[in-house]
């Protein structure tokens, strides 16, 4: 075998993925032809660069010069423009042209050798990467092809380095009559005899195993490369479908929005039916509003129903009987009185009998106060139904008035549905956000158009100090403002986060006393909900605190909702509070005596709202307010109410806990300067819920 063979092995070998293969087969080859010691470990290019390059030469020389060209190649340089095309030579062919190639490097005083063989190799390395990327084309083939220069065709790195490994050692092992190794072999010098048996079946099976190997190699690389080619091919189809859906979701977005909001409009006119309908039948039990002239003015009276007419009857008539009876017993009092002695000479009546009498009226008259008892309760009942029927009814008649409702969808997004309520100067409507698909309270600020621009503008500005204090509270006990826009030149709207359970007004319409354990847990959460206020880098009074700003969402789960009246505490208030500049319209039964200071603008700090927390829980606890309760606004005011609220007084009934009273006692703390702020009191044991 020659050093040719050598520098083929090592270069074609240098891109496997076993880099020590090559090195070891062309080790054995090289064994095998002889040339045992003069081969060390490593690549065998690198070694002939170590080597002195008159001793490469020297070595290489015999073999040069004993290969004769043959009738069949011609002159080298024909053969180095036949071998870029020609892909389907034998290994025969690629010894025979390097041969050749050889002899033109030795007669340019073979210093071009290493060159080449480092420009051969070079080729081999770029070929393998171009093909490793690209893989099989024909333009790479050809480079390839020009890469290896004579030696190498167009196929495959790894399996055209493999073939021409075995090409090679076939070469030098199953044909060992090829003319020019023999001749390689004689003039070399060394005898036959150096071949052991033995040795040479040795180290042929080694070549067989590693032969294997690279097949297998082969193989492997074969499968991946079919694996990559095929994952290509799914990525490429799913991307494909990836679009097709995009596509076809896009394509089904409008369509899918008109049927839910087609849905969602047949259910909300479903329950506006509904409603109407349970309007009309409550009516007749409870009453209805009936319209009385006065001249030229018109006005609305309530009219009862017939189940409230048929209790008051009742009522009226049990209260007659009482009094007939009472009457009854006051004559035979004075008869018994007149008689004396006991006996009514005249009537003949026993002492006993006026006993007797007496005791049936007393029996009867407290029957009667039990019927009468049970006849108020059954009143009360149907006087909370009554005024849930009122405020159903001005519901339904704000709807009816409203210019929202007809199922419009505003801004491209919301789906409004049924009107909640109305305040002051908004319509709140449930609605459906058809982008984040969930329920949302559509509020609608409608500018009169009656009002004065500087109004409208005072308004607006109002509002957006709302949206802006608002929008960044995130909290679970504060209801979540998800949105702002414009509707047209006099209306906006807000969207809240929508709670479907009653707001707590509603909730003490229906039962003005609340059991002591669910008004604690509610009081708990708007503390939660205050502590948040009062914790972030920015300060927030609410100053609107009231039953009406107290929602429950689906789970019960109760917020604070309405910041138009809330104030940003500023950095460098003192503890004694800020200045109240505007006063607002805060509603008077809950704000503390500091808020009705006329003689200088009052100082505020969030012990307003705790104040106001303290009132809250009282009037759950109790059904009544601690101060002014049946009073009006404007007598409160008139009357200085609250500026007259030192102490707070507790009805004897329902029993309440000690705890409860005197976290009461705490918010309504008459001195702003000694009542507690909201994280102070927060850490109040009745509102921790931590067991000591
Ligand atoms: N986020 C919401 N989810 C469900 N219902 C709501 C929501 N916000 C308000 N409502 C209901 O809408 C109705 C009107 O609310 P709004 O806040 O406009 O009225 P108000 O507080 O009575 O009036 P004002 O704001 O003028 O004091 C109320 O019955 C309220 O319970």
């Amino acid at each position: 075998m020659s050093d040719d063979m050598l520098m083929h092995f090592s270069s074609n070998s240098s891109n496997q993925s076993d880099q020590s293969l090559p090195t070891k087969i062309a080790k054995l080859e090289a064994r095998m032809v002889g040339k045992v010691p003069s081969v060390t470990p490593g690549p065998p290019v690198q070694l002939q660069q170590q080597q002195p390059q008159h001793q490469q030469q020297q070595q290489q020389q015999p073999i040069w010069s004993s290969v004769s060209p043959g009738p069949k190649f011609g002159p080298p340089e024909e053969l180095a423009e036949s071998s870029d095309s020609d892909d389907d030579n034998g290994g025969e062919f690629l010894i025979q042209a390097n041969t050749q190639k050889r002899q033109r490097l030795q007669e340019n005083n073979n210093s071009a050798v290493i060159e080449h063989l480092e420009a051969v190799n070079d080729g081999r390395q770029k070929t393998g990467e171009t093909e490793e990327t690209k893989g099989g084309s024909d333009t790479n083939r050809k480079k390839q092809g020009r890469g290896r220069g004579q030696s190498n065709s167009g196929r495959g790195r790894g399996s055209r380095a493999n073939d021409q490994i075995r090409s090679q050692v076939s070469v030098s092992t199953a044909s060992p009559s090829n003319g020019q190794l023999e001749n390689s072999y004689l003039k070399d010098n060394r005898p036959k005899e150096h071949f052991r048996n033995d040795n040479h079946i040795s180290l042929e099976e080694e070549l067989a195993s590693l032969r294997a190997k690279v097949s297998i190699l082969e193989e492997d690389l074969r499968k991946s490369r079919q694996e990559a080619s095929n994952n290509h091919d799914l990525c490429h189809r799913l991307e494909k479908e990836l679009k097709e859906h995009k596509d076809y979701e896009q394509q089904m977005k409008p369509k899918r929005t008109k049927i839910i909001s087609d849905l969602l409009i047949s259910v909300s006119k479903a329950e506006r039916q509904e409603a109407r309908m349970k309007v009309r039948q409550d009516s007749l039990r409870l009453g209805s509003v009936g319209v009385i002239r006065a001249g030229t003015i018109i006005s609305e009276t309530w009219e009862d129903g017939q189940m409230l007419k048929d209790l008051n009857i009742h009522l009226r008539q049990l209260l007659e009987t009482k009094e007939a009876i009472e009457r009854q017993r006051k004559s035979l009092k004075k008869r018994q009185s007149d008689k004396g002695d006991g006996t009514d000479a005249e009537s003949g009546v026993q002492e006993e009998d006026f006993l007797i009498q007496d005791e049936i009226f007393k029996s009867r008259l407290v029957s009667m106060k039990r019927e009468e008892e049970t006849i108020l309760r059954e009143r009360d009942r149907y006087e909370l139904e009554k005024g849930r029927l009122i405020r159903e009814m001005k519901r339904i008649r704000d709807e009816d008035g409203s210019r929202f409702n007809n199922f419009q969808i505003l801004n491209h997004r919301y789906a409004l549905l049924n009107l909640l309520g109305k305040g002051g100067f908004s319509e709140v409507y449930k609605a459906y956000d058809l982008v984040d698909h969930r329920y949302v309270a559509c509020k609608l600020h409608g500018l009169n158009a009656q009002w004065s621009e500087d109004k409208k503008q005072s308004y607006i500005r109002h509002a957006l100090r709302e949206y802006n204090i608002h929008k960044t509270l995130v909290h679970n006990h504060i209801v979540q403002l998800w949105d702002i826009f414009e509707i047209d030149q006099n209306t906006f709207c807000t969207v809240l986060e929508y709670c479907s359970g009653k707001d707590l007004d509603a909730v003490l319409k229906a039962t003005p006393v609340l059991p002591e354990r669910e008004a604690r847990i509610i009081i708990v959460q708007i503390f939660q909900g205050l502590v948040y206020l009062n914790k972030r880098s920015q300060k927030i009074i609410h100053y609107d605190l009231k039953p009406g700003n107290v929602l429950f969402d689906e789970f019960g789960i109760a917020k604070v909702t309405d910041f138009g009246l809330s104030k940003i505490v500023e950095e460098d208030v003192g503890s004694q509070g800020m200045e109240l500049t505007s006063q607002g319209a805060g509603t008077y039964w809950y704000l503390p005596p500091e808020c009705f200071e006329l003689s200088k603008t009052p100082l505020i700090s969030s012990k307003v709202d705790v104040w106001s927390a303290g009132v809250l829980f009282y009037q759950m606890l109790y059904g009544r307010r601690p101060f002014g309760h049946d009073q009006t606004q404007e007598r409160i005011l008139r009357e200085d109410t609250i500026i007259k609220a030192r102490r707070v007084e507790f009805p004897s009934k329902p029993t309440i806990s000690n705890e409860a009273k005197d976290l009461i006692r705490r918010c309504l703390t008459y001195n702003q300067a000694d009542r507690p702020d909201v994280l102070t009191i927060a850490q109040d044991p009745y509102l921790t819920y931590v067991k000591r």
